[in-house]
């Protein structure tokens, strides 16, 4: 019986600019715009995301997702998108992530990214943006999470074999 070989992928720092063609970094960063608000005690970074949740009669939705780390290595077994709406997840607590994405349109492995971002970056998937579900690292991690409710399934699953597997730094 023929065993595929398995692929290792090291995470890569997240960035704007790596993750450009995904989606936005959700990040307090020198390159956001920022206005103070509020007499002078807030600085507001302001419009770092797209929330694009209207489509075919969506709107908002504000979640929390508590998630517990799957062992490691992390094996990909799953990949899915959101064909009608964006979505969003902003940890709540300290603990690094993992983000991993691959270009909208059809799923191409050989395109597959893995992220590891910090405690301060939230990301927004682009509709349509393939990624694995919430990866926590570690310990049990909550993420504020804004996403689509509304009409029609927006949640197209692909099942993988598993021979991704992701090397934590
Ligand atoms: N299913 C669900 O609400 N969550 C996933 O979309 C995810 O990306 O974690
Ligand atoms: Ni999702």
């Amino acid at each position: 019986m023929m065993t595929k070989k398995c692929q290792l992928i090291r995470p890569e720092p997240l960035t704007s600019a790596a993750f450009r063609e995904f989606g936005d970094v959700i990040e307090a960063s020198d390159s956001a715009k920022v206005l103070t608000i509020n007499q002078g005690y807030t600085q507001r970074y302001h419009d770092l995301a797209t929330v694009d949740v209207s489509d075919h009669g969506g709107h908002a939705l504000i979640n929390i997702f508590r998630t517990t780390p799957l062992a490691q290595p992390i094996a990909i077994k799953m990949m899915e998108r959101h064909p009608k709406g964006s979505q969003a997840f902003i940890p709540l607590g300290q603990q690094p992530y993992l983000v991993v994405v691959a270009p909208k349109g059809d799923l191409d492995l050989t395109q597959l990214r893995v992220f590891k971002a910090s405690a301060g970056q939230g990301v927004n998937y682009h509709k349509g943006t393939w990624h694995h579900f919430c990866l926590a690292l570690d310990v049990e991690s909550d993420f504020l999470v804004i996403d689509r409710g509304g009409p029609g399934d927006n949640c197209d699953l692909v099942t993988l074999d598993g021979t991704h597997l992701i090397v934590a730094n």
